[in-house]
């Protein structure tokens, strides 16, 4: 057996999650290595049971019973709660629903109105969105149009150069924990003190960072925050996003979409609308069921696990990752995006190679699943709940053998 094969065995034997595993449906038959789940998070073996159930009995039998008595009407704030310790914050601050888009377009407005209600005269000044240069795309748009809502100019700012950016004009910025390209992880504690310094607010996007590594919401101060579900929770495609808006803020939070799932007595169908106390302020309309109770059965798979194993466990996969690459591909054939430090890596390894979109074809073809993003970058998102050592060595072999065959 060579010398990496051997290292994965000893890590995988000492592996405390390697359970976990078992929680998953996942190709233990095949050759299939699964280093998507930063795209699609893996189904929780749990999950098709629930949603049987959610179907047959509770829509099923009980039909419109069921909003009361299967708890469909609290289910925002319910499974809000359920996500809030796998990203440091207390409960009542999250709700779930609707996609990260929408969430992005309400915290963003949002945070302006609360720059602008928050010192008078000076607040109304605010006319700027600082928005990460590097941003996965949807989040860009979303500011660019909430910022002609909102007259605004919009600022595109690589993260690193957001402090220097700040100043009396900005009202919000909006920032990714996880850069979705090359898996770079920011300083989320040192940039939110920044923008609070400048009397600015924060909108982190959590897509590429909750469930992976520990975020520390309510420990940093963070304003609001959003993310997906359907990657590193396990969610399912196109499960629900949720939004996070600081206690402190809730009372003024001023939602750009009022519907009536957030006023204060829903039922009351009063043509004027008041907001309701808390989380449930960020709701819209009528929440997607199905779909959010398939991430509830999901979520079940974190009970007992820490964020912290599971982030000790995403450090040492992408570390051995890397050293199988290095053992494995000749030098110079890739190029690897994501940062070697531990505090500036997310859970994925980003490689830039010729031909990236023809070597990631090749792979999956061989049952080693990763992604491929324009122009060259191959991603491969280690989900440390189900991805092992023995994965991380034979995706890293195969990438050896398929770039061989796609030139030197
Ligand atoms: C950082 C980030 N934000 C937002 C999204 C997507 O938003 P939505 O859930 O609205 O499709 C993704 C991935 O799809 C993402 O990686
Ligand atoms: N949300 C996705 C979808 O609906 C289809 C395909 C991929 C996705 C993704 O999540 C892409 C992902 N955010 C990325 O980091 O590229």
């Amino acid at each position: 057996m060579s010398e990496p094969k051997l290292r994965a065995k000893e890590l995988d034997a000492a592996d405390g999650l390697a359970a976990q595993r078992a929680e998953f449906v996942l190709d233990e038959g095949g050759e299939a290595v699964y280093l998507d789940g930063n795209s699609l998070g893996a189904l929780p073996v749990a999950v098709p049971g629930r949603v049987e159930d959610v179907v047959r009995r509770q829509w099923g039998e009980l039909r419109i019973r069921s909003w009361t008595e299967s708890g469909w009407w609290t289910a925002p704030e319910r499974i809000g709660d359920r996500i809030a310790p796998l990203v440091g914050a207390a409960a009542g601050q999250i709700v779930v629903g609707d996609s990260t888009s929408v969430n992005v377009f309400k915290a963003v407005v949002g945070a302006v109105r609360l720059a602008r209600s928050a010192d008078g005269a000076a607040g109304l000044a605010r006319d700027e969105i600082v928005v990460d240069a590097t941003t996965f795309p949807t989040d860009g748009y979303i500011a660019e149009s909430a910022a002609r809502m909102t007259g605004c100019t919009l600022r595109p700012v690589p993260p690193s150069e957001v402090p220097d950016a700040l100043g009396e004009r900005t009202a919000a910025v909006l920032l990714n924990h996880v850069d979705y390209r090359t898996g770079r992880l920011h300083d989320l504690p040192a940039l939110t003190a920044a923008v609070h310094a400048a009397g600015a607010y924060v909108v982190w996007d959590l897509c590429h960072s909750a469930g992976a590594l520990p975020v520390g919401l309510d420990e940093h101060g963070v304003d609001l925050a959003v993310g997906c579900t359907y990657k590193y929770l396990n969610g399912g495609p196109g499960s629900p996003a949720y939004l996070y808006v600081r206690a402190e803020l809730q009372d003024r939070f001023d939602s750009p979409l009022p519907g009536w799932n957030s006023h204060a007595e829903p039922f009351g169908m009063r043509p004027g609308y008041e907001p309701a106390p808390g989380a449930l302020r960020g709701r819209v309309g009528t929440p997607d069921i199905l779909s959010m109770l398939a991430l509830e059965a999901a979520l079940d798979v974190w009970d007992g696990v820490p964020v912290e194993a599971v982030r000790a466990k995403s450090l040492a996969l992408t570390d051995f990752f890397l050293e199988c690459v290095e053992a494995y591909v000749p030098e110079g054939r890739v190029e690897c995006l994501t940062p070697a430090p531990h505090e500036e890596r997310g859970s994925q390894v980003t490689l830039r190679c010729r031909d990236a979109g023809e070597v990631m074809r090749r792979l999956i073809e061989r049952g080693v699943v990763g992604d491929f993003r324009h122009p060259d970058a191959l991603r491969f998102g280690f989900t440390p709940l189900y991805v092992g050592f023995a994965d991380a060595e034979r995706a890293a072999g195969m990438l050896a053998v398929v770039l061989a065959e796609t030139g030197p």
